[in-house]
């Protein structure tokens, strides 16, 4: 199962490799806004499917918000240490 810190790892590099096909790749290049965007609304999917969905799509949709973050951390050169310094 992957983690938090694993997930972010594997962005890192990929972010680094530039890999073709990447999605992360190709959502650094639309910079931060465009992933501020995609936040907001994974932000929105996870809440609508914790309030009508089941545990398992709200565990989906949550995970989907984590990517996200993670590659906002990314495009903002932040790691897991920087925002875990904060909890
Ligand atoms: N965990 C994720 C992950 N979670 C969410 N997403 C992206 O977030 C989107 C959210 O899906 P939705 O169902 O909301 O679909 P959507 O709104 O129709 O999606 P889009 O049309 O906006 O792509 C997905 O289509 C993916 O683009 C992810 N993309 C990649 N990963 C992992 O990140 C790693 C690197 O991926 P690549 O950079 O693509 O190689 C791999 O391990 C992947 O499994």
């Amino acid at each position: 199962m992957k983690t938090f810190d694993d997930l972010y790892a594997e962005l890192a590099e990929k972010a680094a490799a530039r890999p073709e096909g990447s999605g992360t790749v190709a959502a650094l290049d639309a910079g931060v806004h465009t992933i501020g965007k995609k936040i907001v609304e994974e932000a929105a999917e996870a809440w609508m499917a914790a309030e009508y969905e089941s545990n398992d799509r709200a565990a989906e949709e949550i995970s989907q918000l984590l990517y996200h973050l993670q590659v906002l951390m990314l495009a903002r050169g932040l790691r897991p240490a920087d925002v875990y310094a904060h909890l």
